[in-house]
């Protein structure tokens, strides 16, 4: 049990009505989930303000709660303290009541529109290869060493972080590796944490819905780096733009590692095929079975991450040779002469960089057939420009539904079609039911072609108005794939 007064460290507060010196059980920020003896932080959402919530909160047991408009009957048989920002409060509470957990653990954040989750579970998986007990905070699932747990956001809240790092660090884990969303620097999910490195993987269109504009959405993923002290490391990607721009503000020793600039640590791509990937990084060639160009940066952000933690090059060099390819990015298929790849490709720029791959690593002029389409309840703008994308850079498109959610998915196709000019629109197919459209695709695929199926990746599910019903994209694709070669 801790009190509330230490648990209260380094929160900015206003006002406290009552004692600070009571001892609280819990910490929650959902009156649904509040247990007797503990503390609600009512926090103003998109959806529903939190401070609507403090009665109920109050009769599940609350002892304290911790608001930024104070109600206006307040009962004395409970502690009431007005703070600036109850998403600040969380962090630093969160932090506070699991001991401080991310001091005990060499904690490096990933950010950027595309690689998060490629980096960080390649990171995981070569340093467990390096024989240290390693935690992982990704978008598919997160890991206390060995012990899986179910992973709901990219980045998960304050107090969940908090108490993942605290099971990482009691269960001996010496390094974690976490994608930081830009949703979660916004909303404060990071504040507070100590990161021994942040790495910066790319910055393109995505979020707008969230951010409102590009500006808002390099601000937020800076935010991170910002927050970076003197003994971290910052890591960019100097072949991005922002590579700069995003470190601008940042305390952090400042390294960059490039395929086309001159950085810190440079690799060169000498083949590419889908195979896998020969790169040459620091002067010395590495295989690795890993598909795609853009991999390369990842795997050199991999190689960069491992080197300013103090690990060995040659050791390191060796391990990323033996790293399998992350679920759900770039997998690859091939069935009676015809390629099938399942790709989480869910923005304009991770789309156009998967089929340039393709186009570039085929061997022929065979057919690129692609299965695409967007997820409801987010960034419209993308809608048309993934359409459009899809369209020019493969020979055959079929539109279709992605995660609807509360969205008609057919209006989300039209809002794609827009983005196909008339020589597109010739190539384009649209299929409301993605099997269907997955079927039909292979239907379409003569020997040699190339399907694409693009945007749901690992996603096990599909969801349809808050259901979400079993869909896997590569079991119905190899399931198609082998009916039709029976
Ligand atoms: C847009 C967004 O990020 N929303 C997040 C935000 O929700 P919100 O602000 O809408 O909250 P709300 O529903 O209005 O509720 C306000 C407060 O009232 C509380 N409440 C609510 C009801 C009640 O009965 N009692 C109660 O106490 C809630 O617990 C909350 O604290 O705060 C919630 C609690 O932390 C998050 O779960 C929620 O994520 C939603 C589910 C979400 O879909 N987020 C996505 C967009 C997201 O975060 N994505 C990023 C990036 C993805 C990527 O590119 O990889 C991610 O990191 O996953
Ligand atoms: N370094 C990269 N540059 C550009 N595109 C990439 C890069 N790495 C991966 N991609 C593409 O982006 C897709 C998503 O990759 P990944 O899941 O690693 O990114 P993410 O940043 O974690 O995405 P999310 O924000 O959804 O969690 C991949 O399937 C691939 O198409
Ligand atoms: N982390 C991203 C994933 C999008 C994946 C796509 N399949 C969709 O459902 O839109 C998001 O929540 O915006
Ligand atoms: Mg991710």
């Amino acid at each position: 049990m801790k009190l509330l007064k230490d648990i209260l460290y380094k929160v900015a507060i206003l006002e406290v009505h009552g004692t600070t010196n009571v001892e609280v059980s819990d910490i929650s920020f959902d009156s649904r989930s509040v247990i007797e003896g503990g503390v609600y932080v009512a926090q103003k959402g998109l959806k529903v303000d939190g401070h609507d919530f403090i009665e109920g909160a109050i009769a599940k047991g609350a002892v304290a709660i911790i608001c930024e408009d104070l109600p206006q009957e307040m009962s004395t048989a409970i502690t009431f303290v007005k703070v600036k920002s109850t998403h600040e409060a969380l962090a630093f509470m969160a932090a506070n009541f699991y001991d401080n957990p991310s001091e005990d653990i060499q904690l490096v954040g990933v950010t950027g529109t595309n690689g998060k989750t490629t980096t960080v579970t390649l990171l995981y998986n070569l340093f467990k290869k390096l024989g240290y007990k390693v935690g992982l905070l990704s978008t598919v699932v997160n890991y206390i060493d060995e012990k899986e747990v179910k992973a709901t956001h990219t980045t998960p809240d304050s107090l969940s972080v908090n108490k993942l790092l605290s099971q990482m660090v009691a269960a001996g884990c010496e390094y974690c590796f976490m994608e930081v969303s830009s949703h979660a620097v916004v909303q404060n999910r990071v504040l507070g944490l100590h990161f021994k490195g942040g790495v910066f993987t790319n910055i393109s269109h995505d979020h707008l819905d969230y951010h409102k504009t590009f500006d808002e959405y390099i601000a937020a993923k800076r935010g991170f780096f910002t927050q970076l002290g003197k003994d971290s490391f910052a890591l960019s990607n100097k072949d991005d733009k922002r590579a700069e721009v995003m470190l601008q503000e940042s305390k952090a020793k400042k390294n960059y590692y490039a395929v086309k600039a001159a950085a810190d640590f440079k690799c060169k791509i000498m083949e590419s095929n889908f195979t896998g990937l020969l790169l040459k990084i620091d002067d010395q060639e590495v295989w690795c079975p890993i598909i795609g160009k853009f991999n390369a940066y990842n795997l050199t952000a991999v190689y960069a991450t491992a080197i300013l933690l103090g690990q060995n090059k040659i050791e390191v060099l060796t391990a990323l040779s033996s790293l399998r390819p992350v679920e759900g990015r770039f997998e690859y298929i091939r069935v009676n002469d015809i390629s099938g790849i399942v790709d989480y490709a869910h923005t304009p720029d991770a789309l156009e960089n998967v089929l340039k791959t393709i186009k570039e690593i085929r061997t022929g002029n065979e057919q690129v057939i692609t299965v695409v389409g967007c997820g409801g309840d987010r960034d419209t703008t993308k809608r048309p420009l993934m359409a459009g994308i899809a369209a020019e850079l493969s020979d055959r498109v079929i539109l279709t539904s992605d995660n609807p959610r509360t969205e008609d998915p057919q209006q989300i196709i039209e809002e794609m079609k827009v983005g196909l000019d008339p020589v597109n629109k010739k190539k384009a197919n649209a299929i409301t039911d993605r099997k269907e459209a997955i079927r039909m695709a292979c239907a379409l695929a003569k020997s040699g072609d190339i399907i694409l199926v693009a945007g749901k990746g690992h996603e096990n599910y599909q969801e349809i108005n808050g259901v979400r019903n079993h869909f896997d994209d590569m079991e119905i694709l190899q399931e198609t794939l082998n009916e039709l070669n029976a």
